[in-house]
């Protein structure tokens, strides 16, 4: 039994790829002999890419496809990044490893700029991040932020032709694919507080599958894992999807967890910040402290205006 092999549902893009090769690796080193295949896909994400994605039903386009392929069997386990993982998961699924995380910062690129303070007045930078772009304007309301979708490669392309003055990528995908060098400038998480999970990769299966949750524990780095699960907490509590400015970073000092998390207008107008601080044991309550201090100093209107309950 233990040659069966095991399928990794992936995207196609190389961002994708490069994670699914890497899970693949690890499992390989862990458990020598074992077979691991990919399972390439495409998915809506994918193929819709001229419309903003807040506009066109957000994060689960990318992983819908390869939730159906382990549903009905087509495949043992997904990864992804776990910026991109919605916060609940079918009847059967769910998250079961979070490996070690990459630089979660995010990048300034540009061929003519260091830095975002380098950027003159009216600069264009791309972005389809409403975080990216509320924490930018916020603090240059004369930047023009124009949308900008596509895989890392496609975005580096279009910043090359000249369409943009700049554009931000995160960290961990350039230097996953190789790309560092087109980084000009790594973002302070107090410039620009990264997405909830930014930088780490998560592995998603059929919960009853338990010869492959054995399999995947080596995989799991458990730093990372309470870090991340403590932001998606706060992200839960504010039921956030990409269609909202939220940030979030939480970092482990001792036996203790330093939670940042924000809330803003996309247009930079408004922004709600607040931090919390306190056992690891806890890290998932604190999150969800921390998003109903955040609601109660000015995050609810924000969320509800966008969300169109208000
Ligand atoms: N939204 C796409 C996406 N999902 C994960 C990453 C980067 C890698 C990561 O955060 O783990 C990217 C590209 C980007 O934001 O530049």
């Amino acid at each position: 039994m233990t040659s069966q092999p095991i399928r990794i549902a992936t995207r196609k893009s190389p961002l994708a790829m490069w994670q699914a090769e890497f899970v693949k690796a690890e499992l390989e080193q862990a458990h020598p002999g074992i077979v691991v295949e990919l399972v390439p896909m495409v998915t809506k994400g994918d193929i819709i890419l001229d419309t903003p994605l807040a506009k066109v039903g957000g994060k689960g386009l990318f992983v819908k496809e390869l939730e159906v392929a382990m549903l009905e069997g087509r495949a043992d386990i997904a990864v992804h990044s776990m910026k991109d993982v919605p916060v609940e998961f079918p009847e059967g699924l769910g998250l079961v490893t979070i490996c070690e995380r990459e630089d979660p910062r995010d990048a300034f690129v540009s061929n003519k700029y260091n830095s975002i303070d380098e950027l003159p007045q009216g600069a264009i930078v791309g972005t389809s991040s409403l975080r990216r772009q509320c924490q930018l304007r916020a603090q240059r309301p004369d930047l023009i932020v124009n949308d900008l979708r596509g895989n890392v490669n496609t975005r580096l392309r279009k910043l090359d032709d000249g369409e943009y003055d700049a554009i931000i990528l995160a960290c961990a995908g350039l230097k996953r694919l190789k790309m560092e060098d087109r980084i000009r400038s790594e973002i302070a998480p107090e410039t620009s507080l990264p997405a909830v999970g930014q930088g780490a990769v998560g592995i998603e299966c059929r919960l009853d599958d338990t010869r492959v949750r054995q399999l995947l524990d080596a995989l799991n780095h458990q730093p990372t894992a309470t870090r991340v699960l403590c932001e998606r907490a706060m992200n839960n509590r504010l039921q956030g999807g990409c269609q909202v400015p939220i940030g979030s970073y939480a970092l482990l000092e001792g036996d203790e967890i330093w939670l940042r998390a924000l809330v803003g207008e996309p247009d930079g107008s408004k922004i709600v910040r607040a931090e919390i601080r306190g056992p690891i044991a806890q890290a998932e309550q604190l999150g969800t402290t921390l998003a109903d201090q955040l609601l109660a100093d000015g995050a609810k209107e924000i969320l509800d205006r966008l969300y169109g309950n208000a």
